[in-house]
């Protein structure tokens, strides 16, 4: 049978070369060969069918994906596979199970915080899987409060061992991934308890970390430890293939060389040392790690709900208004659409470019920490936890969207996006709430903007340094075209993020007690810190955009998307910007003018756009987003795909039904 594609005409509008986007959006040649090599393995081999996962219930589903995970571990070992392919290959597997935080978290604690001697013990182990291990921080009363963790480490000198225990119920290990059922370990976190005195209680990074078994030969319990799964979560399939679990401890003894021992030691008379040849700040290191990886991820999560709505939204027919009989407009061409749609495509290749920008401060970072170099360390941390938060937030919100500009169909678990959003809003939660993260990043914003004058902001804050002349000086535009200007532009979010911390930094020092101003005033603090990382993500987009970007006419396509992420959040925010100051009601009118006329100039590129995703239809697994647009016959195809439909006369018919239907209720 001939293969139709339904969005040729769509794809003919292109004004740039599609192949050269792709290179773009992938980030080099190599990454582009590389992914599209892994999706395909993945689409290619039958082990990895994700289109019933939603229809399974608990049991299995969490065997169906220990069966991916097998598999995916066996291609790697097959294949002779390196850690980065095999980072894709899970990637386009696409469902969260416990080799993420084995390799995500268990394995980058123990690079960070093991001793030499400990990695050469258990990194080979881990990196051949012969152990499987989680990262055990969260308590049941304690997430983001981690100065509150309860649970206890007492070395006993005379055995020379810890003993590990969970004196309260809210003490329990509560959410760890893949600690539920799989792990043989964990890395967990304990307060220190030598000689009866404790150790670290002034912050996260003082709590010390310990690995060890959880489990015996036959995969039962340790005695002492009691362990489960924290029970079903939000959403068919979507995170219910990770075993989140339940760890309480009883008095558990284990060898005192299971401390890990990097950065503080015991020894075995039960001294306890810092080792001053290595900063603690390095554990900021692992946080500054993890976090960019999750900015980088978010990116193609977005993208891939971006891509399901823009193809579904280029196919399906509406009436116009003036004639209700003929379907006419398709509904990319609907205004109200575009200005729902196109920010978020564009939020998708910012997200992509700020996540490379990430990628490189945390080399810079790291280069810089081996060289005892702390310098960039709070502005970093403040950028990735920021930029967390931004992106993930925005990703979670944007998903949603896209299920309503896709209508009912959007809803239908076919369409791909209910499992997406499912699977993805934990993401504003672990690895720090976001709120949490966005207080921390207005500390950091209010300090450097109350130290202006005898301390130099660096990197992303380095704006605050000409804080007078934001201060005072308000916008230029005259015409809509003003608005299509990298400098103008940054320069108008630099005074908004400018003016804004600047006011409150003023009504927080009216407080007496800082920390009370600070509690009082957190929801402001939290816009403050908003605005701060929206800058970051316009500014980096902005400089992507002075780069040599080769390709017919793809430069000018990012341009559009640029200025369209930037005037959308103009938009979305003019109150921030009207009551600055900075900008009079004319010129925020021009911005909105100003993006309709871009809304139109990105149309014609919309499909190509979202084709230079790359996505393979696995990936996507959505009916409405095909890359063929085939989309009604397999939507009704889907519903008959679905067991419920596999008879008309469903359980509970005869026994609930008929007496209905015949009068016989009171026999019920
Ligand atoms: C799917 C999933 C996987 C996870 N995986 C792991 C894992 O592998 N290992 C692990 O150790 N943990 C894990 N966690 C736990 C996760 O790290 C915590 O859920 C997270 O730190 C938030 O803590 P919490 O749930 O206690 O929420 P809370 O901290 O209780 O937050 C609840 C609400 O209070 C607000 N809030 C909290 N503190 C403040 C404050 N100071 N100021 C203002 N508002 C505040 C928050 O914004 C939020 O709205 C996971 C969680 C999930 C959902």
């Amino acid at each position: 049978m001939e293969l139709v594609d339904h969005l040729r005409d769509e794809r003919n509008k292109a004004q740039f070369d599609v192949e050269a986007m792709k290179v773009v959006w992938a980030g080099s040649p190599q990454e582009l060969q590389l992914c599209d090599r892994m999706a395909n393995l993945v689409a290619n081999h039958p082990a990895f069918e994700k289109l019933k996962r939603p229809m399974l219930v608990r049991k299995e589903l969490f065997k169906n994906s220990l069966r991916k995970a097998a598999y995916a571990r066996k291609l790697v070992i097959d294949l002779g596979l390196s850690e980065e392919e095999a980072k894709w290959l899970r990637f386009y597997i696409d469902e969260p199970t416990y080799p993420d935080l084995h390799w995500g978290m268990f394995i980058p604690a123990i690079e960070g915080q093991g001793s030499e001697e400990q990695k050469e013990k258990w990194l080979p182990l881990s990196r051949n899987m012969q152990i499987i291990g989680c990262y055990a921080q969260t308590e049941m009363g304690h997430g983001s409060n981690v100065q509150g963790l309860e649970t206890t480490a007492t070395f006993d000198a005379q055995q020379d061992h810890f003993i590990i225990h969970s004196p309260t119920l809210t003490s329990t290990k509560w959410w760890p991934g893949g600690l539920g059922k799989v792990s043989t370990h964990a890395v967990v976190y304990a307060r220190l308890i030598v000689n009866g005195e404790f150790h670290g209680v002034h912050g996260w990074y003082n709590y010390y970390s310990f690995s060890f078994f959880l489990y015996l030969e036959d995969h039962s319990p340790l005695p002492g430890i009691t362990v489960g799964d924290v029970g079903l979560k939000f959403g068919n399939g979507a995170y219910n293939t990770m075993d989140n679990g339940l760890l309480r401890f009883h008095h558990v003894r284990i060898p005192r060389n299971q401390m890990l021992m990097r950065v503080s030691q015991v020894s075995r008379e039960g001294k306890y040392m810092q080792c001053d040849d290595v900063p603690r700040q390095l554990i900021y290191g692992t946080m500054v790690s993890v976090r960019q990886t999750i900015v980088a991820m978010v990116s193609r999560t977005l993208s891939r709900a971006v891509c399901i709505a823009t193809r579904y939204s280029a196919l399906r027919r509406q009436h116009s208004s003036s004639s209700l009989v003929v379907p006419c407009f398709l509904m990319i061409d609907y205004q109200s659409q575009q200005s729902r749609l196109f920010p978020l495509l564009a939020s998708a290749y910012a997200f992509k470019f700020v996540g490379e920008w990430l990628k490189w401060l945390y080399t810079d970072v790291k280069q810089r920490l081996e060289a005892n170099d702390f310098s960039t360390l709070p502005e970093a941390h403040a950028s990735t936890a920021g930029l967390k938060s931004l992106t993930t937030s925005a990703t979670v919100d944007g998903i949603e969207e896209c299920m309503k500009l896709c209508g009912g169909d959007g809803y239908l678990v076919s369409s791909g996006l209910p499992e997406l959003f499912a699977v993805s809003v934990p993401a504003c939660t672990y690895e720090g709430d976001n709120t949490v993260l966005m207080l921390q990043v207005a500390r950091f914003v209010v300090k450097t903007v109350s130290e202006v004058g005898y301390k130099e902001p660096l990197g992303t804050s380095s704006y605050i340094r000409r804080l007078n002349t934001l201060l005072h000086n308000n916008c230029l535009v005259q015409t809509g075209e003003d608005w299509v200007k990298g400098d103008r532009i940054v320069e108008a979010f630099e005074a908004r993020a400018a003016r804004m911390a600047v006011t409150c930094t003023q009504h927080l020092a009216k407080f007496q007690d800082p920390e009370q101003g600070f509690s009082e005033l957190s929801a402001d603090l939290v816009e403050v810190a908003v605005a701060h990382c929206q800058l970051i993500v316009v500014s980096k987009f902005v400089e992507k955009l002075a780069q040599d970007i080769p390709g017919k006419g793809v430069k000018e396509a990012l341009e559009v998307l640029c200025y369209v992420y930037a005037l959308f959040l103009v938009h979305k925010h003019q109150g921030d910007f009207l009551v600055t100051g900075y900008l009079t009601p004319k010129q925020a009118s021009l911005a909105n003018r100003q993006l309709r006329i871009l809304y139109s100039r990105l149309r014609p590129n919309a499909i190509a756009l979202v084709d230079a995703f790359n996505h393979t239809d696995h990936y996507l697994s959505s009916v409405v987003g095909r890359y063929d647009g085939n989309v009604y016959p397999n939507l009704y195809q889907a519903a008959f795909n679905d067991p419920f439909n596999d008879s008309h006369v469903p359980d509970g018919y005869h026994q609930y039904i008929h007496p209905i239907l015949n009068q016989t209720l009171a026999k019920l």
